[in-house]
């Protein structure tokens, strides 16, 4: 096996962290103390489920002069994410456990974060408030973001990252996979989009499937979850807070004066080391 130089790791035996907030999944690199070492080569060979680890995104936590920490986020095809918010929760828990903290601040690309643990145990993260502005999604001209001029009458929200929601009788029935790539790609997305369908299934609960961009169909998106409670208020379909129901669990949201806080579950899965020589070249 020849190691590819382009994929050379600053160390042999880089340590990580496999962790999922409801089925989407991360491998967090923990990289405070040193430099970043993830580069799209290496998220793109980590993220591969048959010759790499397999995740939904990667998130490197970082030191931070105006937070607790900083979070940088990967997705399998080696691109960037401006937010995660299933990928915070999660590190914030890690963090706040080491700590012994209850509450931490991080720093994203977006800006300022913060998370705490409920009393119930559930991990509560800030996203920040939703960009509702066509240049601040980004979309690619000046239109109303409440009404897309797509087939499905959709809404564009900004949560550091783009979505496009649709609101359709069966978020059930929808085919993701058939539909979410052609909307990733409509040029009205300069920077592609995260795409969710969504249906009303009770007063304040949604039912929501999402395709990624960047990765594809998840089990469940933080930020997309986001978007959508903002998408469905600003619709009249629902008030400020709503209960989602994802492939993989429940997301609670709640828009409240000072930001989207989106709360759920995290988990730790396993820590693991990554062998001398990985990633290798590829025939
Ligand atoms: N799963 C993540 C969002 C990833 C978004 C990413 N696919 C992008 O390119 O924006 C979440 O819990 O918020």
């Amino acid at each position: 096996m020849e190691q590819n130089p382009a994929l050379a790791l600053p160390e042999t035996g880089l340590s990580f962290m496999k962790m999922h907030g409801l089925g989407n999944d991360f491998v967090v690199i923990d990289s405070r103390g040193r430099e970043a070492v993830t580069t799209p080569e290496l998220a793109r060979a980590l993220g591969d489920r048959h010759r790499g680890v397999g995740f939904d995104q990667l998130a490197e936590i970082l030191d931070s002069d105006s937070a607790d920490f900083r979070l940088d986020f990967w997705n399998s095809d080696g691109s960037r994410a401006g937010a995660c918010g299933n990928a915070t929760r999660c590190v914030s828990d890690f963090v706040m456990r080491g700590a012994g903290r209850e509450a931490v601040t991080l720093s994203t690309s977006r800006g300022l974060l913060s998370a705490r643990r409920r009393a119930d145990g559930l991990v509560s993260v800030n996203m920040g408030a939703p960009q509702l502005d066509w240049a601040e999604v980004p979309l690619a001209r000046d239109m109303d973001t409440l009404h897309l001029p797509l087939p499905g009458d959709p809404v564009a929200v900004g949560m550091g990252n783009p979505h496009c929601v649709f609101f359709v009788p069966d978020a059930q029935a929808v085919d993701v996979a058939g539909t979410g790539p052609g909307v990733e790609h409509d040029p009205l997305f300069p920077a592609r989009t995260n795409v969710e369908f969504a249906s009303l299934t009770a007063p304040d609960r949604l039912r929501m499937r999402v395709w990624e961009r960047g990765t594809g169909i998840t089990l469940a998106c933080g930020s997309g979850a986001c978007a959508t409670a903002v998408a469905a208020h600003l619709r009249g379909l629902t008030g400020r807070r709503v209960l989602l129901d994802l492939d993989g669990g429940q997301l609670e949201v709640d828009w409240r004066e000072d930001g989207v806080w989106m709360t759920g579950p995290t988990a730790h899965v396993f820590t693991a080391t990554l062998a001398p020589g990985f990633p290798v070249a590829r025939p």
